[in-house]
C-alpha cells in the first residue's frame, strides 16, 4: 500500500499541499482530479521525493528510500527520459537497470503507438515524447505508476485507445493514479476518483458509489466544488459592463 499521512508542502510560504491523507491499495486505478494549481503535481512530486514536505509518505509501511523506490514509476507530461537516447537504447538501459523490466510490454506499447526505435528522444513529437515518456513508466516493473497528466498534446483517438489498451495489459497488483483534466475520457477506466481543491482532498469516491448514486464523474466533481453554472455569464457581465437581458 502506497499511504500519504497528513502531507503539506508549502512554496515560498504558500500552501500548495494542506494534511493530505490518502491511501492506495495494491490493484486500485485512481484518477487525481482538480482544478489548475490544485496540488495533484505536488503531491506526485513528494511521493517520489523530488521535493521536501512535512508528513509521511511509506510505501507498505516502510519509507520510500533507494531500497523501495523501483517500485514506483513516473510519467510526467515534463519527461523523464534521456533527449539524446532513442527508445531502444532506453529499452535497453531500462533491462539493465530495473531487473522487473517488461520487455514483451514494451514492445507491444512500441508497436501500439507505432514509435520509431532507433530516433533520439529529441527528434520525436510531442505526442510521441508523451507515449516514450507513458511506455517506460509501465514497461519499468514497478507496482505503483504514477501518472501526471500524460497526455497533454495527445490526439484524442490515442488517448482513448491507450485507456482501452491499458486495461487489457495491467496485471491485478499493479496500482495507477493518474493526473488528468480529461474527466470524461477517464471516467471508465478509473475504479476510484479522488479530488483536491486548494491542496486538500475535498472529495474521493469509488465509479461504483457515484453508478449507485446516479452520478457521473463530472456531477460529482461540480459538486465537491460547488461549481456555480452562472459563473461565465457573470465574468461576461462584469468584463463588458452589460446587464443580462
Ligand atoms: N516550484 C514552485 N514554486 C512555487 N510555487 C509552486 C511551484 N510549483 C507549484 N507551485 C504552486 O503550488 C500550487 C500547486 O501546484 P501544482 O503544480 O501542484 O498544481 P496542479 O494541480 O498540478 O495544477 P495543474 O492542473 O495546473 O497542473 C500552485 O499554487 C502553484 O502555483
Amino acid at each position: 500500500m502506497l499511504e500519504l499521512k497528513q502531507v503539506s508542502k508549502s512554496y515560498w510560504g504558500k500552501k500548495a499541499l494542506d494534511g493530505v491523507d490518502l491511501a492506495l491499495g495494491p490493484g486500485e486505478i485512481v484518477g487525481l482530479f482538480g482544478e489548475n494549481g490544485a496540488g495533484k503535481s505536488t503531491l506526485m512530486k513528494c511521493v517520489f521525493g523530488f521535493i521536501r514536505y512535512k508528513g509521511a509518505i511509506t510505501l507498505d509501511g516502510e519509507p520510500i528510500t533507494n531500497q523501495n523506490i523501483t517500485r514506483l514509476s513516473f510519467a510526467t507530461c515534463e519527461h523523464s527520459f534521456f533527449p539524446n537516447l532513442s527508445p531502444e537504447s532506453h529499452r535497453q538501459f531500462y533491462q539493465a537497470h530495473f531487473p522487473t523490466f517488461r520487455d514483451k510490454r514494451f514492445r507491444a506499447l512500441m508497436d501500439f503507438f507505432e514509435l520509431p526505435y532507433h530516433k533520439p528522444a529529441f527528434n520525436l513529437s510531442t505526442g510521441q515524447k508523451n507515449q516514450l515518456e507513458v511506455i517506460l513508466a509501465l514497461s519499468q516493473g514497478a507496482d505503483y505508476i504514477l501518472m501526471d497528466e500524460p497526455f497533454a498534446g495527445n490526439d484524442v483517438f490515442n488517448r482513448e485507445d491507450f485507456y482501452k489498451v491499458l486495461l487489457g495489459i495491467l496485471e491485478p497488483n499493479e496500482t495507477v493514479l493518474l493526473s488528468t483534466h480529461l474527466l470524461e475520457e477517464v471516467e471508465h477506466f478509473i475504479g476510484r476518483a479522488v479530488l483536491l481543491r486548494q491542496g486538500q482532498i475535498v472529495g474521493d469516491v469509488t465509479t461504483m458509489e457515484l453508478e449507485e448514486q446516479g452520478k457521473t464523474l463530472m456531477d460529482f466533481v461540480k459538486e465537491a466544488y460547488h461549481y456555480q453554472s452562472d459563473r461565465v455569464i457573470r465574468a461576461l457581465k462584469d468584463l463588458t459592463g452589460e446587464e443580462e437581458p
